[in-house]
């Protein structure tokens, strides 16, 4: 049987001796170091740890734990250990715009992205067939301010049922409600079309245009109730001209988005993407 790769990642206040203390129980384990990244935030004095390794087949899960217990306690870490032989599970929400949803697929279908799609949610249908020639479950779950309450108890209810470990918005136009996005924060995953934080909300490229900026861009970041104010993940820039009307900006956006959103998904999957308060450490 194969050695099992892990990745552990840790936070706490920093202080000497964490590294030593972690690795020490890991070789006790004959576990092997295959990558390590560390970050001590002076601003508030907690230190951010991913550790990737292998492990001998018979070390599992658990045993991982035990063994990491008294590092764990002594430092008073936050902590999370995934098994990367084991499949991510998502589910993608749409809208209208099906541009990084379909780039999404294709970097699973290459083998880029490692992970499952469990389902498609859309408040229109317009995705539907993207999904079933992908065969791929959709649901087409329209919204109003009626019955959004209800709504989202059903895309509660298709996240609990599929075992997603993440929520991508692909460019899905609703604004989750507190509850939701209290309730699914760090497992929520939005792209925004612009530079955050400048123009937010619904028409970024229609904002850019009307300020007659030269740059545009895309932001990825985890969903909070305030709007576009989550944990930045993944951003990225593209010069733009005096020449270029709305549709031109909403043309050049589109790759922008679409890759945007493909790196932070897969940042995320392999766990490189810690939450630091307002903000995010990234070992990429
Ligand atoms: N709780 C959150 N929900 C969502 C966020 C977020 O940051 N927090 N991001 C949006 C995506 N988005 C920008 O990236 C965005 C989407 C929709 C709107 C908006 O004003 N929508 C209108 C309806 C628009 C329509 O029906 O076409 C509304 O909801 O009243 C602004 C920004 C996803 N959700």
């Amino acid at each position: 049987m194969s050695a099992a790769n892990f990745v552990l990642t840790l936070s706490c206040i920093d202080q000497p001796g964490i590294v030593a203390a972690v690795t020490t129980e890991l070789a006790a384990l004959g576990a092997n170091i295959a990558e390590s990244n560390q970050f001590w935030d002076r601003e508030t004095g907690r230190f951010f740890m991913r550790l990737a390794f292998t492990a001998p087949p018979q070390v599992d899960r658990a045993t991982i734990e035990k063994a990491l217990t008294s590092p764990v306690a002594r430092f008073q870490m936050q902590t999370a250990l995934s098994d990367q032989g084991e499949a991510r599970r998502i589910v993608i929400m749409v809208s209208k715009f099906d541009h990084a949803l379909l780039h999404l697929l294709y970097q699973i279908r290459v083998g880029w992205l490692d992970a499952e799609v469990a389902a498609i949610i859309s408040n229109h249908e317009d995705a539907r067939k993207i999904a079933e020639d992908a065969g791929i479950a959709f649901h087409h779950l329209p919204i109003s301010k009626e019955t959004k309450a209800a709504q989202e108890a059903q895309v509660l209810e298709i996240v609990k049922q599929t075992g997603a470990d993440l929520v991508v918005l692909a460019r899905y136009m609703q604004v989750l409600s507190d509850n939701l996005s209290t309730r699914l924060f760090g497992q929520v995953i939005n792209i925004h079309h612009s530079f955050l934080p400048s123009f937010k909300g619904a028409k970024p490229y229609h904002q850019a245009h009307e300020r007659g900026v030269k740059i545009i861009g895309a932001t990825a970041h985890y969903v909070t109730p305030d709007l576009d104010e989550g944990p930045i993940i993944e951003q990225e820039t593209a010069r733009v001209t005096h020449a270029m009307r709305p549709d031109d900006l909403v043309a050049a956006g589109r790759d922008i988005e679409s890759r945007v959103l493909a790196r932070a998904v897969k940042l995320h999957l392999e766990s490189r993407v810690m939450l630091n308060g307002r903000k995010t450490v990234v070992f990429g």
